[in-house]
């Protein structure tokens, strides 16, 4: 295990030279702590398997450095690294049995085979593989075989890290719950850094205990589920995460109100040195604005539709042109077009240019 700090890495696929808005990781430092459970998190494109790849040593950064414990590994092969790393699809021996399979990654290193023996057998009943052991691998589903890498991934106890890029998707979505879960407690058992790419916020935030939100090969926020539902960074990680995402609507904001379509609601805390040439926008998540009937004072919105989740329901309103979800309190009777917002001032955020202003007390 290792602790891992980026140092002001960046890569460009199109070499040192190209116009730094082209490249797929911007500038980054950061530190990863040892033992931790990270997942990376972002859709499609926003530099996350670069990233990875920039740590386990399939690609070399274009600028900066990768250190493990404070040593500088950015020129060392990916071997030398001793990064242990499951990806999408099966990596395995179809010839070699699941045992077989699993002490490959020991054996290839010399570990006695008493050792192997023991760590094998561990790892096969964490991953419920035991009953499979002396079976060829190549008679197997795809999930068991998936299995099997994630297995060959977690056999090494001496790894600097694991990294598993969006290793669930060919799971069988029932299977892919139980696994989700399974990881996260192999974890805790196991105690290696870990770090799980995905885009899939449920499959982040279940497995980590610290999600670094990626936007367009930048880390825009990294912090636990609970940082990142209370208290967006950026916008994007406001809209990204949650479901509905948050609200993000233009504002106009001075000291301890904003106004938005002409109504001002109130805020928990004070801006009053917000750039004046900055993009100002108030972010509020759904579950922290409840529609109600119209009444002078309340901001106005008309009604698109109400989505019932089961335990919770939500309004899908209109302000202006904005789209905008507030929660449906137990028991409203819902007005037919327009309804009133009833805002809770401490969920209420305040943006310039996407990013979270503080604002004071
Ligand atoms: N080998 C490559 N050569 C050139 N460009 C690349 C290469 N690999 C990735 N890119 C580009 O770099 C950017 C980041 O890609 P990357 O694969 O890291 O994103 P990602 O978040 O992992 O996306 P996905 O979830 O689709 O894999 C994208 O614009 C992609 O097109």
């Amino acid at each position: 295990m290792a602790r891992i700090d980026l140092v002001d890495l960046a890569h460009s696929y199109g070499g040192n030279d190209a116009p730094p808005e082209s490249f797929a990781l911007k500038p980054i430092s950061m530190t990863w702590r040892q033992g931790g459970a990270y997942a990376l998190l972002g859709p499609s494109g926003c530099g996350k398997t670069t990233l990875l790849n920039l740590i386990s040593g399939i690609v070399t950064p274009s600028r900066g450095k990768i250190l493990f414990d404070g040593t500088d590994i950015t020129p060392l092969s990916t071997q030398k690294r001793n990064i242990a790393q499951v990806f999408q699809f099966p990596v395995i021996y179809d010839t070699m049995t699941v045992g077989q399979n699993l002490a490959f990654p020991l054996r290839n290193r010399g570990v006695p085979k008493g050792e192997v023996d023991a760590r094998v057998a561990e790892i096969a009943r964490l991953l419920d593989l035991t009953p499979f052991l002396n079976r060829k691998a190549q008679r197997l589903t795809a999930d068991a075989k998936q299995k099997i890498s994630l297995g060959r991934g977690l056999v090494r106890s001496d790894v600097a890290a694991v990294l598993f890029d969006e290793p669930l998707t060919v799971i069988d979505p029932e299977l892919k719950w139980q696994l989700r879960s399974k990881l996260k407690a192999l974890h805790r058992d196991l105690d290696l850094t870990m770090i799980y790419v995905t885009h899939d916020q449920t499959e982040a935030l279940t497995f980590a205990d610290t999600v670094v939100v990626m936007h367009d090969g930048r880390v825009v926020q990294s912090g636990t589920p609970a940082e990142l539902f209370d208290k967006p960074a950026h916008t994007f990680v406001g809209y990204f995460i949650g479901s509905p995402g948050m609200n993000i609507v233009p504002a106009e904001v001075r000291g301890r109100e904003a106004r938005i379509d002409g109504h001002t609601i109130a805020l928990n805390r004070s801006y009053d040195k917000l750039p004046a040439t900055a993009k100002i926008e108030v972010g509020v998540r759904p579950e922290f604005v409840d529609l109600a009937a119209p009444a002078p004072g309340l901001l106005s919105a008309n009604i698109d539709r109400i989505d019932d989740l089961g335990r919770v329901r939500f309004a899908r309103v209109r302000i202006g042109d904005a789209k905008f979800a507030a929660r449906v309190p137990p028991g409203l009777s819902i007005p037919e077009k327009t309804a009133g917002l009833v805002f809770d001032p401490s969920h209420v955020h305040v943006y310039a240019d996407s990013l979270l202003v503080e604002g004071s007390a």
